[in-house]
C-alpha cells in the first residue's frame, strides 16, 4: 500500500501538515449529520481557515448514488479542481461513499480517511475498498482506490454509541478468527471489556494491512477478510429494505460469522469444539438477529449477488480452525438457508 497511516495523538497534527501543502488547492470535509456535530469540532482546529464542509444524512440508507450526486454537485458548483483534497470524516458509510466520490470526480482527486467509528478505524478506512449500495445490494457499485492517508484518532470514539462500538468489534473478532488464534483465545476470556482501544486498533489495522498488501484487488487471499459477509451481507441487505428492521453492518457480520462457522463445520473443516467457542463468544456479545424461519430462503437467495461468486457458484470464506481461513469454498443457497435455520434455533 502506498498511503500513509497515522494512529493516535499524532494523527490530526499529521493531517494538519498534509492539508497545508502547496499541492493542495482546496480542502473539503465530508461528514454526516452526526459527525459534523460531534467529530468536526475536534478536526477543525487542524484545518486551514479556508475549507468547505459537505454534510450528508447519517445512515446506511444514504450510502447511495443519489447521495454521491449531492456531493458531486457541491464540488462542481464550487469549482473543486483536481488538486482538491477531500477529508472523509465519519464511519464506514462516509469513508466508503467519500472515497467513491473522490475516485470518480474528475477521474480522481486525492482523499484522506479520518474514521470516527471503531468499525471504520479497524476496517473500513483501510485497504482501499470504496463504494455505495445499489438496488439494496451492499457495495454493489465501487472501486478500489487507496486514500492519500488514513488518520486514526481514537478520541473520536468517546462520543460513539455503545451499540456502534459493539458493531465495530465484530470486525475485530473477524480478524482474530481468520488470522489470530492467540488474540481470540485471550479476548475470549475477558469479553468486550476494553479500557484503551488504541492497541486493538493498531493490531487490527496491521493484520488487515498484511493481507491487503499481498492481494490488494481481492484476486484470492483478500477474500478471507470477507469471512461472515456472504451470509452477513445477505441478511443486512434483506433487512435494509424493510424499514424498522435494519441491523448494523457489524451485527449482520456477527450473525454471518456464526452461520459461516456452522458451514465450516458442516463441510468438515471446523471441529465442533471450535464451532462452539465461536458461537459462545459471539452470543456473549451480540443479541440474536431478528428473522423468522420462513424468511431464511429469501435471505439466502440474496447471497447469489455476492462479489466472491463465480457464475452460479457461491464462494464462501470458511474456517478450517480458529485463526485459519480458507477462501473460495463453494456453498449452495440451500446450505446457506440451513445455516440460517441453525442460527435461528440456537
Ligand atoms: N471499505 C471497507 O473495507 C469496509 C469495511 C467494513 C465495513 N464497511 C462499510 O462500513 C459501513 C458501516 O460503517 P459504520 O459501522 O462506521 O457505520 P456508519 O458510518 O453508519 O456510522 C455509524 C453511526 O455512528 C455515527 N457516528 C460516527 N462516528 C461517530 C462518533 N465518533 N460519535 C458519534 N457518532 C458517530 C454515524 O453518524 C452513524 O450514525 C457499512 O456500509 C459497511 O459496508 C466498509
Ligand atoms: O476489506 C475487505 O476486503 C473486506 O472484505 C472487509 C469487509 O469487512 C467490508 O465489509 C467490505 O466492505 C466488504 O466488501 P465486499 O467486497 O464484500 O462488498
Ligand atoms: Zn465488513
Amino acid at each position: 500500500m502506498n498511503n500513509t497511516l497515522f494512529i493516535g495523538p499524532d494523527a490530526l497534527p499529521a493531517l494538519a501538515e498534509m492539508v497545508r501543502r502547496p499541492a493542495v488547492s482546496q480542502v473539503w470535509v465530508l461528514a454526516d449529520s452526526n459527525t459534523a456535530r460531534q467529530c468536526y469540532p475536534l478536526l477543525q482546529p487542524h484545518l486551514p481557515a479556508e475549507h468547505t464542509l459537505i454534510e450528508i444524512p447519517a445512515g446506511e440508507e444514504y450510502k447511495t448514488l443519489a447521495t454521491c450526486e449531492t456531493v458531486w454537485n457541491q464540488l462542481t458548483e464550487q469549482r473543486a479542481d483536481r488538486y482538491a483534497l477531500l477529508l472523509n470524516l465519519g464511519g464506514g458509510v462516509v469513508t466508503d461513499l467519500g472515497g467513491f466520490c473522490a475516485a470518480l470526480y474528475k477521474r480522481g482527486i486525492r482523499f484522506v480517511q479520518v474514521p470516527t467509528t471503531l468499525l471504520a478505524q479497524v476496517d473500513a478506512s483501510v485497504g482501499g475498498k470504496t463504494g455505495v449500495d445499489f438496488l439494496g445490494f451492499k457495495n454493489h457499485l465501487g472501486v478500489f482506490q487507496e486514500p492519500a492517508a488514513v488518520c486514526i484518532e481514537p478520541r473520536f470514539l468517546e462520543t460513539l454509541d455503545p451499540r456502534q462500538l459493539k458493531s465495530g468489534y465484530a470486525e475485530v473478532v473477524k480478524h482474530w478468527l481468520i488470522a489470530d488464534a492467540t488474540a481470540f483465545a485471550e479476548h475470549r476470556q475477558q469479553g468486550m471489556f476494553v479500557e484503551d482501544w488504541t492497541p486493538i486498533i493498531r493490531e487490527s489495522v496491521a493484520l488487515k494491512q498484511r493481507i491487503v498488501e499481498q492481494d490488494p484487488l481481492e484476486g484470492g487471499l483478500r477474500k478471507i477478510l470477507n469471512f461472515g459477509h456472504t451470509v452477513g451481507h445477505a441478511l443486512e441487505s434483506y433487512l435494509l429494505l424493510q424499514p424498522g428492521r435494519e441491523i448494523l453492518h457489524g451485527e449482520a457480520v456477527a450473525a454471518g460469522m456464526v452461520c459461516e462457522a456452522w458451514l465450516s463445520h458442516h463441510k468438515g473443516l471446523l471441529s465442533s469444539e471450535e464451532l462452539d467457542k465461536v458461537e459462545t463468544f459471539l452470543f456473549s456479545i451480540y443479541d440474536k438477529a431478528q428473522f423468522v424461519t420462513l424468511e431464511t430462503d429469501a435471505i439466502a437467495d440474496l447471497a447469489r449477488q455476492d462479489k466472491k461468486n463465480a457464475g452460479s457458484v457461491i464462494n464462501c470464506t470458511l474456517l478450517k480452525a480458529i485463526g485459519q481461513a480458507v477462501y473460495d469454498q463453494p456453498v449452495t443457497v440451500t446450505e446457506i438457508a440451513e445455516s440460517l435455520r441453525y442460527y435461528h434455533r440456537l
